[in-house]
Parts: structure tokens; sequence; C-alpha cells
């Protein structure tokens, strides 16, 4: 794999990543072994003991990330460092000095993931990335308003100024509250067993996440639950239709090596054998 970018200074973010040509959507742009996780719920001394078995050249490395407090000084500095440049892999938290070297974005143009088989974290694109344009991740979930997303933010010792919390802060932060309405309606909705209605709630948390330029892995989730809701409701076609979306977003956001992918493709390939079910039934019937 060709590293598509540069670590390079980013005004009033410390270091940045800088695509050095265009990057097409759903290009690997980085897959890293954790330097060392530790499992969660963490404590501080888990990461002291963890940081203390790395041999010096590691350590070395370790401590030349980015830290909040700069007067932080000897464990104070390790953990300093570990909050505010791991990353969630599943049961545990990660360091992967090359990842955490990538600022946050409210709207993103690149996905980070844990691939459980490569044992790796993995950053795909997820728009088409122009040369010279930074690499922006998110920290944060997307379903928060601005106020909850700044608190969260916080923590790092930034306030974010991407067009979500900046130019485009109002008409964001109608859709992202009206967003964070529909998740918990769709959560509580997919309890249900019995047939129910036009699947609304996930069909406008879809057009919401593209209204706001979330095409990642919230959106890929958005279809899933479209999906569902269309099997629910019968109409298999169109779960079908939804499930392929997912899939395709699944493969930008994760790679086709991803176990997360074969879960999606097993998913439609369900709803695809029920369609046909369905289908084989209905000519049967017009045939009797
Ligand atoms: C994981 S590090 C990212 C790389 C870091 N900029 C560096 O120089 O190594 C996280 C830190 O980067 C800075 N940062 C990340 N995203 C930012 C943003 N959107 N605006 C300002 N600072 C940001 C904050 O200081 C944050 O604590």
């Amino acid at each position: 794999m060709t590293a598509s970018y540069s670590v390079l200074p980013s005004p009033g973010e410390g270091l940045g990543c800088f695509s050095t040509a265009l990057i097409p959507a759903g290009t690997l742009i980085l897959a890293e072994t954790p330097l060392f996780n530790v499992r969660e719920p963490r404590t501080n001394s888990l990461v002291i003991s963890a940081f203390s078995r790395l041999s010096k050249p590691q350590q070395e490395q370790y401590l030349t990330l980015h830290v909040v407090d700069p007067k932080a000084e000897g464990d104070a500095r390790v953990i300093d460092i570990f909050n505010s440049n791991a990353w969630q892999t599943e049961s545990r938290t990660s360091i992967c000095p090359r990842a955490a070297r990538f600022n946050h974005s409210c709207i993103p143009n690149a996905s980070f993931a844990w691939n459980s088989r490569l044992s790796q974290i993995t950053v795909h694109a997820i728009v088409a990335i122009p040369a010279n344009t930074q690499i922006n991740l998110s920290y944060e979930r997307p379903y928060q308003t601005l106020s909850a997303r700044r608190e969260k933010l916080s923590a790092y010792g930034f306030v974010c100024s991407c067009t979500a919390c900046g130019d485009e802060a109002e008409p964001s932060d109608v859709r992202r509250a009206r967003m964070v309405l529909l998740e918990r309606r769709i959560r509580v909705g997919r309890k249900q067993l019995w047939r129910s209605p036009m699947p609304k709630a996930e069909l406008e948390l879809v057009r919401l996440l593209k209204e706001e330029g979330l095409v990642g892995e919230a959106l890929g989730l958005a279809y899933h639950n479209a999906a569902l809701g269309w099997q629910r409701h019968g109409r298999l076609d169109l779960a079908v239709r939804y499930g392929l979306k997912e899939l395709e977003v699944c493969t930008m956001c994760y790679g086709t090596n991803s176990p997360y992918v074969d879960t999606t493709t097993a998913f439609l390939h369900q709803l695809k054998i029920e369609l046909t079910e369905v289908e084989d039934k209905l000519l049967r019937s017009i045939q009797l």
C-alpha cells in the first residue's frame, strides 16, 4: 500500500494528515497494528503498566504524540497522551501512532474502523478527497447536537470549527437534533415484532444524514435499519434495495476483507432468499 498522504502542520490544530493526490472514495488510506492496547473499562494503572512494557524506542515514539496539557510530566503525561490519541477497538482501546495524527471533523471525509480479521485499524476515504486536502475522522458519534459535541470534544482541548460547527451551524443543529430523536424512535421500533407501517423514521434519517454530508458508518447503519423496516412492512424488494446500499457503504468504510462486510453480505443474501420465496409463491398462485 502506498501512502497517499503526508503529515504536516495544520494551523490551530497541531499536525494533521493531508492528501498528496486525489484519493477516490473507498480507498484504504491506512492499515496499522496497534502499538499497544488496554481492555475496557480501563484504569490509569492499566495504561501505565502497558506503557512500561514497551521497548525504549516504542516509548519514545509514544511520547512524540500530541499532549493536551504540555506541562504534564511522568505518568500524568502518559495518561494525557493516551486519552487524546487512543481509539476504541471493540472491547479494547488502542494506540496507533500513525492513526493518532488524524484530526477531527464533525463531517469527516474518512472513516476509522477496527478490522478484527487483520487485528489492525483501518482508515478509508468515504468521499473523493482532492489533492492537498486535510483527511479528517470523526472523534464523536454523529447523533449529537452542537453543544453536546462541543462538550465531548473539550476533553481533547479544542473547539471544532468545521462547517457543522461554524458557517452551517444553525441548519446542521436542526438536522442533528432531529436525528437524535429519529435514532431513538428507530431503536425502540426495532423491538416491535409485528408487521409495521412504512419505515418513515428510517427514511427520514437517511435523508438527513445525506443532507448533512454524513456518508460513512452512520449512513450504512441507517440503510440497514431502512432495510429492516421495509422487511417488517412486507416490501422485500425495497428491503433488498436498501440492503444493497448498506453493503456499498460498509465496503467503502471497512474494506472488502472486513468481517462487518461479511455480516452485511449475509443479511442481504437472506433478504434476497426471502424475496425469491415470496415471488415464487406469487407465481404459483397465479398459475393455479
Ligand atoms: C489524535 S490528536 C490528532 C493529531 C494532532 N493534531 C497532532 O498534532 O498530533 C488529537 C488532538 O489534535 C487536535 N485536534 C484534532 N482535531 C482538531 C480540530 N478539528 N481542531 C483543532 N484541533 C484539533 C487537538 O489538540 C486534539 O487534542
